[in-house]
């Protein structure tokens, strides 16, 4: 049975969450407690909207955006699935995975720690069963659980990212802490290998690198903001970092002309050489843990 809001509400009554109608007609859930403010649309399982009570928002979103069931809403949290980029050999195919642009089934709405409220949701994304529990509390909660069917014939393989866009202050001025001495790829520069960097992430172009064999956590600084960003994780090896400056984000119409000053991405993610593979009747969780300090 389709789901739409009057159906939503009333299967999932929760003190804290109420279904509505988003942008573009789009189905949303909103989360309002004494801790913090949320929301989250159906379309792509995309969570819009993080703050704790009494904060700015801890996430960025376009004001350009599209909210098409075809197309992916630019800011938030995209979740790429079952690949990241363009496809690997049929380049026709959507950027980043049909996750998030297909609908998720909403499963469950329950009380989380900390006076927060949860909200799980599930897709089948062939020949994967993935579910997505998001818990809004003090702090954000992403567990994205990827599961093969016993039924599948052979272990299967995907990439994913929880594309996280975080809002700052201003990107000349922000900083990251917790890759160091991690080797990344430059995709950039075509894609090149480059050793450890041995310092802090700083912007002054545009930067896009995917940091492969971490599993640390990122501290993201924002003086202008006076706020520091902290992004903790498990079950993912890769990290992806992100701002596409002047050039590139002038090239994208759901992109505002100056807003690439105000977003960084910083992605829990397992792609690449750290593409996952599973046997079936077998599951793999990534977590990641979005926190204001
Ligand atoms: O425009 P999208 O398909 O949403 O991709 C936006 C960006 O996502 C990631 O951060 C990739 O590393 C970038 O290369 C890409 O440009």
């Amino acid at each position: 049975m389709p789901q739409n809001v009057e159906r939503l509400s009333a299967k999932f009554a929760h003190p804290g969450l109420r279904f509505t109608t988003g942008r573009g007609g789009l189905v949303k859930a909103v989360v309002e407690t004494a801790k913090a403010q949320g929301e989250i649309y159906l379309h792509g399982a995309h969570v819009t909207h993080f703050a704790p009570s009494g904060q700015a928002p801890v996430l960025w979103v376009s004001e350009q955006s599209w909210y098409e069931p075809t197309k992916p809403i630019r800011g938030g949290i995209p979740i790429c699935f079952p690949w990241f980029g363009g496809h690997p050999s049929a380049p026709s195919q959507p950027s980043h995975g049909t996750a998030r642009i297909t609908t998720w089934e909403v499963t469950a709405v329950e009380a989380a720690a900390d006076d927060g409220v949860a909200i799980s949701l599930q897709n089948a994304i062939h020949p994967f069963q993935v579910t997505y529990r998001v818990e809004f509390g003090t702090e954000l909660q992403l567990t994205l659980t990827v599961e093969l069917p016993d039924t599948a014939p052979s272990p299967a393989r995907y990439e994913e990212a929880l594309h996280t866009y975080l809002a700052i202050g201003d990107i000349h001025q922000t900083r990251i802490e917790g890759l160091e001495s991690t080797a990344y790829i430059d995709k950039v520069a075509g894609g090149d290998r480059q050793p450890a960097s041995g310092e802090a992430i700083r912007f002054s172009g545009e930067l896009d690198r995917v940091y492969l064999n971490t599993s640390g956590a990122c501290r993201i600084f924002d003086p202008l903001a006076q706020r520091e960003i902290r992004i903790s994780k498990s079950g993912s090896q890769s990290t992806v970092v992100w701002n596409p400056w002047i050039g590139k984000s002038d090239k994208m119409p759901d992109f505002g002309a100056q807003e690439w000053t105000g977003m960084v991405c910083v992605e829990t993610a397992n792609v690449g050489d750290n593409a996952v593979e599973i046997a079936p009747g077998s599951a793999h969780t990534m977590t990641a843990k979005i926190q204001l300090q």
